[in-house]
């Protein structure tokens, strides 16, 4: 099998790193492109035996699965590039969510899958959502999960959902993260303990508490309540928690989706002015 990857900015290197390391592919399996070359080169240094090209045409031509990596509104171009050399027996995978299946099938004469990694993958964690076109048969299904399931738990989720479950998959971490480091600053800036070691205290706790949710069966209301004694110590703070942020989730939810349509709006419309173009010349 030969799989490409156009665009290796953060999650396109990201994706080949965690294949290799994972060992399920071999650096000549690979071929990469990017619109920066100096980036793939950066890559064959790591990984001796790497093909780089140096158009997208010809990382798609020569790739049985191509997965493409770069922002929303830079997927035309992208689009424009492969739509010429892509065949029906081929695969094309958007890793961002925002290009809607029914786009990528009516401007690509192959099959077409979305997955949408997360940063997580890269440690052989976290899950990638998979939401496969309508060309994608049973064995495709079981070659692309089997492939994302080497460093992740690829789950099937309905296109109209990508964007909540993208919020937990996806942009969770840095949203964690995020919580962690002003935690972890107040904590200490308020008693002078070492940040770096809160830092590793932290990354233990969420590991910890990961492994409660998926390995434990336990949901989250039950976790709190494990650690929440009646009238002890969590349980005051858990009351500040929920009375400072009580509807900041609903927010966080609404602006994810706001900026999602945003997108999805934007990136549709780079498609539908050509054709408005073509139409009236
Ligand atoms: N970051 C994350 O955790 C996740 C990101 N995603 C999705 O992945 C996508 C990419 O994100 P990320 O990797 O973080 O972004 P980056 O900006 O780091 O990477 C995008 C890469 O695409 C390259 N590129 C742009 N246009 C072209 C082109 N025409 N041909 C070839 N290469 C091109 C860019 O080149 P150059 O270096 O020249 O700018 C860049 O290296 C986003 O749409 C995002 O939604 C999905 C899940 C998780
Ligand atoms: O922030 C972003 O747009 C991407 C989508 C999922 C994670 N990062």
């Amino acid at each position: 099998m030969k799989v490409g990857f156009i665009g290796t900015g953060s999650m396109g290197s990201l994706l080949i790193d965690a294949f290799i390391h994972a060992g399920v592919l071999t650096p000549p399996q690979i071929t990469a492109s990017s619109r920066t070359f100096a980036k793939v080169q950066k890559l064959a240094h790591r990984h001796a035996g790497l093909n780089l090209s140096l158009r997208n045409s010809d990382t798609a031509a020569d790739s049985d699965i191509v997965f493409i990596c770069v922002k929303p509104l830079e997927f035309k171009c992208v689009i424009d590039e492969i739509r010429d050399v892509v065949t029906p027996d081929q695969i094309v995978v958007s890793i961002t969510s925002p290009l809607l299946l029914h786009r990528l099938e009516s401007e690509l004469p192959c099959k077409v899958s979305k997955i949408i990694p997360s940063i997580t993958n890269l440690v052989g964690s976290g899950a990638s959502l998979c939401i496969h076109g309508s060309r994608i048969n049973e064995e495709d299904r079981y070659m692309l999960e089997n492939l994302m399931s080497a460093i992740s738990k690829p789950i099937r989720v309905p296109e109209s959902h990508t964007r909540v479950a993208s919020d937990f998959a996806s942009c969770g971490p840095a949203f964690l993260a995020f919580f962690l480091e002003q935690w972890i600053q107040a904590g200490s800036e308020l008693t002078g303990m070492d940040s770096r070691q809160l830092n590793d205290l932290a990354g233990e706790m969420l590991l910890g508490t990961g492994k409660l949710l998926t390995e434990g069966g336990l949901t989250p209301a039950e976790l709190q309540s494990r650690v929440a004694v009646p009238g002890g110590i969590t349980a005051e703070a858990l009351m500040l928690l929920e009375a400072s942020l009580h509807d900041v989730f609903h927010k966080l939810v609404r602006t994810t989706h706001h900026k999602y349509e945003e997108d999805v709006r934007k990136a549709d419309a780079l498609f539908n002015s050509e054709q408005f173009n073509q139409q009236q010349y």
